[in-house]
């Protein structure tokens, strides 16, 4: 589905990912950790348009990505959970949502999927209240079914447990996990919060200084791993 191969990215002279490479596969949880500033963020940006790589491939379906926009990516299938979940504080519950159907494939009905309110009963009684008086929580909740809608085949999350509430967390895994297990869904979840990503992951990379510096199936995320993310 996903495939990532060499990826550098600058900023000015510094360069934050040197010769990333990931795969995320249809009906897998791919997980990306590191500790503060490894360059998480920046690869997620890179997946979703938001910034030029100065070297290697970004592939969807086998299809190269280079040079095409946010909103085409959008388009293409690729949903997007932003660090901080960037919902529109002053537009409703219901008006955020609908911010995801321009970005709906042509052949799907231009409407709020009912299913979102399926996996997140919450929004469903939240329709008209603004996104800005929402807690994190639901914030976080909103962020996800608005990248629901536009009905993607993969699903790129930047720590979408920061912040947020235990119980929260829970629901937000159960969905993670119904929509790669059950809906096919390739999953690529950046987390600082290890326990989640254990539990989770399928595959995972860490990063390091802007490189990848261990890889595997999500049965090899041991306390080394945990360990080393910690100190
Ligand atoms: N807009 C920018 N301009 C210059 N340097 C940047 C910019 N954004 C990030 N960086 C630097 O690039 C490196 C990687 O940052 P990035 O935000 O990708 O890390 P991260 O792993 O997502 O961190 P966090 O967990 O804190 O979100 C850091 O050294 C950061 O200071």
């Amino acid at each position: 589905m996903l495939d990532v191969h060499a990826l550098d990215v600058h900023y000015g002279s510094a360069q934050a990912l040197k010769g990333v490479s990931i795969e995320a596969r249809a009906g897998e949880v791919t997980c990306v950790l590191g500790r503060n500033g490894v360059g998480k963020t920046t690869l997620m940006r890179a997946i979703t348009g938001h910034l030029k790589p100065s070297g290697g491939s970004i592939k969807l379906d086998g299809a190269d990505l280079a040079g095409r926009a946010p909103y085409d990516r959008a388009r293409s299938g690729i949903g997007f959970v932003p660090q901080g979940r960037e919902v529109f504080p002053l537009l409703t519950v219901e008006e955020n949502l609908r911010t995801g159907l321009a970005a709906r494939p042509r052949k799907l009905e231009r409407k709020i999927p009912d299913d979102i309110f399926a996996l997140f009963p919450v929004l469903k009684s939240m329709l008209g209240r603004r996104g800005g008086d929402l807690s994190g929580g639901q914030q976080q909740q909103l962020a996800i079914g608005r990248a629901l809608v536009t009905a993607p085949k993969l699903l790129v999350l930047d720590e979408p447990t920061e912040g947020i509430q235990p119980s929260i967390i829970k629901d937000i895994g159960r969905v993670i996990r119904l929509l790669a297990r059950e809906r096919g869904l390739a999953v690529v979840l950046v987390e600082q919060y290890f326990d989640f990503a254990q539990e989770l992951a399928d595959r995972f990379i860490v990063l390091d200084r802007g490189e990848v510096i261990a890889a595997g199936d999500g049965a090899a995320l041991d306390d080394d791993i945990r360990r080393h993310l910690t100190v």
